[in-house]
């Protein structure tokens, strides 16, 4: 969903993470800022600083960010203020995430400053949202029927989400403009074989959809776990997966090194 479409509605403000009242200050909801190395997709092992921005328009059941998500937390911060944080590090990779960054506007306006000062940046993204910035790396992560929060898989509620995530969480004709526009990565999350149809599925609508080719070491799969016991289960399987179908494994480079720990 665009995010214009929940302006003016202030329920969807609230369950996404966005500000009631002023919307004319700058700034964003910053959950948290800080040094690690990018864990994930073809730049894992980089140093990077990540700015996760509070809120999201989807529901995974197994989000890693709960906080963002299912109960966002977050402090406003003004976009000089973010910058100089980002500048407080040496880093030449900024990762910006989420939540869903590409719903807040002003994501567009710290992409610029941080493109005018010279960083490569990187944006995970679900893929549902389209924006026109200087993105250097947009790194989708297109949601699969098993991330829907079902009333069994549900972290908080009884499936409250299930039938809103279900209706938005594919876009063809974002992810096939994101594609068009921007360098990606598709990176999807992967629990078992069961998932490998419909990523076969969603990789031929886009491809049919997208002016611009998709090759299959643009597509990652990435074990789903939030902690190294459910990696544990995960990534053998998935490894196994990538070398079956010919696509990219990406390990969850932070999870092996610091488990769930915040800020890494
Ligand atoms: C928290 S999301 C934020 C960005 C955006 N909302 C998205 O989903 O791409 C960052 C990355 O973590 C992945 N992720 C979240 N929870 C995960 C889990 N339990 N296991 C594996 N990957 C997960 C997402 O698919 C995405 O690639
Ligand atoms: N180290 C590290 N690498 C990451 N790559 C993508 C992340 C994310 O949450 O978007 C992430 C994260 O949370 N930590
Ligand atoms: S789209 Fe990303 S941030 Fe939103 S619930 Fe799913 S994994 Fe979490
Ligand atoms: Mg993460």
């Amino acid at each position: 969903m665009p995010v214009s479409d929940s302006v003016g509605r202030e329920s969807d403000r609230e369950t996404n993470g966005e500000r009631g009242g002023d919307e004319s200050a700058d700034g964003l909801p910053i959950n948290e800022l800080f040094y690690s190395l990018q864990g994930e997709g073809t730049l894992a092992g980089v140093p990077s600083v990540f700015v996760r921005t509070s809120g999201c328009n989807l529901r995974c059941w197994f989000c890693d960010s709960y906080h963002t998500s299912w109960e966002p937390t977050h402090a406003w911060m003004g976009l000089e203020e973010i910058v100089a944080e980002i500048d407080s590090y040496d880093a030449d990779h900024v990762v910006l995430t989420g939540g869903e960054p590409l719903l807040h506007e002003d994501s567009v306006a710290l992409l610029e400053a941080l493109d005018d000062r010279g960083y490569h940046t990187t944006v995970e993204t679900n893929g549902t949202i389209y924006r026109d910035a200087p993105i250097d790396l947009a790194s989708i992560s297109p949601k699969l029927a098993s991330s829907t929060p079902t009333p069994e898989r549900d972290p908080r509620g009884e499936g409250e989400w299930a039938e809103r995530h279900e209706a938005d969480r594919i876009d063809l004709e974002v992810l096939a403009r994101l594609v068009a526009e921007y360098d990606v990565q598709l990176k999807f999350v992967v629990t078992d074989a069961d998932d490998m149809p419909e990523i076969l599925e969603v990789l031929a609508d886009l491809r049919a959809a997208a002016d611009v080719p998709i090759r299959d070491d643009d597509v990652l799969l990435m074990p789903e776990g939030a902690t190294r016991e459910r990696l544990a289960d995960t990534r053998s399987r998935v490894a196994d997966l990538a070398m079956e179908y010919g696509f990219r494994y990406t390990p969850r480079l932070h999870v092996d090194l610091w488990n769930d720990a915040p800020e890494t």
